[in-house]
């Protein structure tokens, strides 16, 4: 579990936001939305600790993360960036292999168990076939599939993804989208910036609104985050439309041009 409490932050010569405060819970898809430069990946380099906090406080399973070490804040929130990539010729069992960082004594390579982990998160995404394929030379999607067992070898409860969206082709939106269902249906939290309402519409179980500078966090965005939200948002008109599928009512977000 999560909690954020009245939380500023930003650069050494500029707050980007202010009193910011949220739970996500086990199980919860918490899908952070804004404009350009609103200041999500702001927040979720302050929350992973790459950042230092203006103000406030950050709670993980009840517990201050203010003095944790590295290692204690890596095994509790993974973090998977907007893009990754690496120059070396890494495997991608390597890179997966990589979320057992944080529990590696001094100058310790990674063991048996490790490996069978790290194996383990591939075959549980059903990725076991990239193993052995050098990493930069997957495809976007396959590398933010590795990245996410990456972050399921580090066996943490919370992954935070930075729009995990980007670049992939509209099936492989899908593909992942499971994944990250899987891993919420686990009970792990998740959080991810996105530039999609509809993404907050049909996976979110809430929804954190970014703008000037503050932060409003939305209980269940099927139900409550509204037309007018998203106008205001992103200073565009749209047009929120409800559409029957099977058993379920889904929104959609529809430009008014
Ligand atoms: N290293 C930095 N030093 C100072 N200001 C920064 C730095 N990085 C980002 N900013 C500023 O902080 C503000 C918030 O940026 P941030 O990257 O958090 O926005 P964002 O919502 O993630 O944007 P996007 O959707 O475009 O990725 C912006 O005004 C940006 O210019």
């Amino acid at each position: 579990m999560l909690e954020v409490k009245n939380l500023s932050c930003g650069y050494k010569d500029k707050i980007v936001l202010k009193d910011v405060s949220f739970t996500a819970n086990p199980g919860d898809i918490l899908c952070i939305l804004g404009s350009n430069g609103s200041g999500k990946s702001t927040l979720i380099k302050t929350i992973i600790g790459l950042l230092d906090i203006y103000e406030g406080e950050i709670f993980v399973d009840g517990e201050n993360t203010k003095d944790w070490p590295w290692e204690q804040r890596a095994r509790a929130i993974s973090y998977i960036p907007q893009s990754f990539n690496s120059t070396f010729q890494y495997k991608s069992i390597d890179i997966v292999l990589m979320g057992r960082t944080s529990y590696l004594g001094f100058a310790s390579s990674p063991s048996k168990e490790d490996e069978k982990i790290a194996d383990e998160a591939m075959e549980r995404l059903k990725i076991s076939y990239l193993r052995d394929k050098v990493y930069s030379k997957l495809s976007g999607g396959e590398r933010q599939l590795v990245k996410i067992a990456q972050a399921l070898a580090q066996r943490s409860n919370i992954i935070i993804m930075d729009e995990p969206t980007n670049n992939l082709d509209f099936g492989n939106q899908i593909v992942l989208f499971k994944h990250i269902k899987q891993c919420a249906d686990l009970g792990i939290t998740i959080l991810m910036a996105t530039h999609f309402p509809e993404q907050a519409f049909l996976y979110g179980t809430k929804a954190l609104l970014v703008k000037d500078g503050r932060a409003i966090e939305i209980d269940r965005p099927n139900e409550n985050l509204t037309e007018s939200e998203i106008q205001n948002l992103y200073c565009v008109e749209v047009k929120v439309v409800e559409l029957d599928v099977e058993d379920k009512t889904i929104k959609m977000c529809l430009p008014i041009l």
